[in-house]
Formats: structure tokens, sequence, C-alpha cells
């Protein structure tokens, strides 16, 4: 059977390779690194980022991206969105591939599947997404997420491949709204946590969460996906899971936002990736560049660029003209 080649191995390349080899498949996971990449394979768990978690015998870990890929049927791109394109630039060629991370990137305000088709034109290509934490993933724990492409094929043959009992997917034709949801969320998490740190209340978050929900689905139409896309498990799912989930980076980045302490502070301390701080002045210029209003979204790139404290930009989100919902 063809292999699955999972390249970056930071805590969601570490757990979908351990749901990919659950289902049944032979994997090797790509390690940019060669001194982890040879750790996690010896010792079998990625100690830096999806800690307590043992890999499978299914999966060989490797800082060779062209034995990551020989041989494989479907490739998983796990890497952050900011560092994707330079990381493509030095695969060999791939096979069908989905992406898993979300955001926008800065250079081209391009979303992940937009940069995928630009540097490996005509690659069948899709996008998996949806609320899942890592390690829930990791730990088999029930989760739902979205396959979506156009390629009905690639669809068929990756949900065949990556789904278990309590890893249940489903398909759909719409990755550009899935993309859209899965990058603005990460934005839209940061904006509910800063409020809870804050002490703005719940009541402020619900309503920051519906009209975050709202802009997404105006730039998700705006770039060609669907609306309704928006409130499936890539959209409001997702919202739900980070905008609520102490365990979201966005979520918890809002909240020491929202306490007051420093952008600069907060990221010195973590050694994940927290793809709504790059994402929010991306989408947000993405978006104007559409013609799409993304307040909320402009408030949360006005707080991560220091132009105005959270108190101050939830003020000026409650100033705006009144209109009809
Ligand atoms: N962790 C999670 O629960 C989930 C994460 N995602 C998405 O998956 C993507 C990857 O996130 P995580 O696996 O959580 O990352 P992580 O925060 O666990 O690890 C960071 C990863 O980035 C890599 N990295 C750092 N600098 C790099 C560079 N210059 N070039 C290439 N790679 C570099 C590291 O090697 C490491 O693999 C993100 O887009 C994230 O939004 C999606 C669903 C769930
Ligand atoms: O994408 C995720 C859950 O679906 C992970 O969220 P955080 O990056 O905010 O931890």
């Amino acid at each position: 059977m063809e292999r699955i080649a999972v390249i970056g191995a930071g805590a969601w390349g570490t757990a979908l390779a351990i749901q990919a080899a659950r289902a049944g498949g032979e994997v090797r996971l790509w390690a940019r690194d060669a001194g982890r990449a040879a750790a996690m394979q010896a010792v079998r768990e990625n100690a830096g980022h999806l800690p307590g978690h043992r890999l499978p015998e299914g999966i060989t870990v490797t800082a060779d991206a062209a034995a990551a890929l020989e041989g494989a049927g479907l490739a998983l791109l796990v890497v952050p969105a900011q560092h994707m394109a330079a990381v493509l630039a030095h695969l060999p060629a791939l096979p069908p591939a989905l992406v898993a991370a979300k955001g926008v990137l800065r250079d081209g305000l391009r979303l992940p599947l937009e940069t995928l088709a630009l540097l490996r034109p005509g690659l069948p290509a899709g996008v998996l997404s949806g609320p899942n934490f890592a390690g829930e993933v990791a730990a088999g724990l029930p989760a739902a997420a979205v396959v979506a492409s156009t390629d009905a094929a690639l669809r068929e043959a990756a949900t065949a491949r990556l789904a278990t009992a309590h890893f249940r997917l489903y398909e759909q034709d719409d990755p550009v709204g899935a993309q859209v949801g899965g990058a603005a969320k990460n934005v839209i998490a940061i904006a509910a946590g800063a409020v809870m740190g804050a002490g703005l209340g719940e009541n402020a978050r619900a309503a920051l969460v519906t009209r975050g929900l709202t802009e997404i689905a105006r730039l998700a139409d705006a770039l060609g996906g669907r609306a309704e896309t928006v409130s499936g498990l890539s959209g409001l799912g997702d919202l739900l899971l980070t905008c609520t989930g102490p365990g979201s980076r966005n979520f918890s980045l809002g909240v020491a936002l929202g306490r007051g302490e420093a952008l600069e502070h907060i990221l010195a301390g973590r050694n994940s990736v927290t793809e709504g701080v790059a994402t929010a002045p991306a989408l947000l210029a993405r978006a104007r560049a559409a013609g799409v209003d993304m307040p909320i979204t402009a408030a949360v790139a006005d707080v991560l660029a220091g132009k105005v404290d959270v108190a101050g930009a939830m003020e000026a989100l409650l100033a705006r003209p009144r209109r009809t919902e």
C-alpha cells in the first residue's frame, strides 16, 4: 500500500501521523531538524511538541524529505502557514496533498492552497480542517473534521485513508470557505481571549464570536467560497473550540493580551506557533483588497500592532454605527 507522508512534525503533524497510522497507514513523518527527528524515531515520542503520546510502529520519523516522500500516495502539509512556501521550495515532487495548516500567508496574502497551486501547479490538493486540538486527536478521543477539495477522487482517497471510528471525516467541496474559516478563527479566538482576559464578560465573548462568524462568512463569499461552509466544522466548529477552549494557543494569547501582557513577552515564552498573530494583518489586508469589512479582525490587528489596547479596541467596536443584523 502507498505510504502517507506528513510534512511538519509539530503537535498537529505528529497527531495526524498517529491518526494515519491508527487508520492502518504506513507513515513517514518529516521533521526539519535532524537531531529532533532522530530523537523522535528512537524514543517514539515528540517530547518537544506533543509529549505523552507514543508514536505507533507504523510511523518512521526522518529529516530527509526525499525519504519521507518516497512512495507516498498522499502528503499532509502541516508546517505553519508562514513557513509553508519556504518548505515547499525545498521539497521534491509531491503526491496529491492536503494542507492542514490554518492561516493567511503574509507573503502575497495567499491562502495555503493558493500558495501550493503557485508552487506546484496542477497538483491535486485540498485541505483538512476542523475543531481538532492535536492532543485529543493523538489520544484517540472523538473528533470530526472536513476534507475539502474540488477533486472528488482526492477527497474520497484521503478520507478513506485517514478516518477511523473516532476521527469522523466529512467530504466537502468548498476549500476556499474551509481555509477562510480555519485562518480567521485564529484571529477571532485572540479577540475572544482578549475580552475574557480583560474581564469584559461572557456576553462580550458571545457577541464577538457571533459577529466574527458573520465577517468570516462575508470574506468566504467574496473570495469565491460559500457562506454556509462557515457554519460547518471548519468555521463555526473551530470557532467554538478555539474561542472557548483554554488549550487554544490563540485564545490563551488573547487572554494574556487582555491582562495587559506585552505581545513580545507572551511570544517569548512559547515554543509553539500562534497562527493568528501573523494571520491577523494578512487576513485584514486580503479582506480590504476584496472590499470586505472585517471590524473584529481589524481590531485584533490593531491590538497586536500596539496601536490600541484591548479596552480601547472594544470601545471602538461598540461605537460603530448601528445596523441591521
Ligand atoms: N496544534 C493543533 O492542535 C493544531 C494545529 N493546526 C495547525 O497546524 C499548523 C502547525 O501547527 P502545530 O503543529 O501546532 O505547530 P507547533 O506549534 O506544535 O510546532 C511548530 C512547528 O513549526 C515548525 N517550524 C518552526 N519554524 C519553522 C521554520 N522556519 N520553517 C519550517 N518549520 C518551522 C517547527 O519545526 C514545528 O514543527 C498550524 O497552521 C496550526 O494552526 C491545526 C489544527 C490543530
Ligand atoms: O486549530 C486548532 C484547533 O482546531 C488549534 O488552535 P490553536 O492554534 O489556537 O491552539
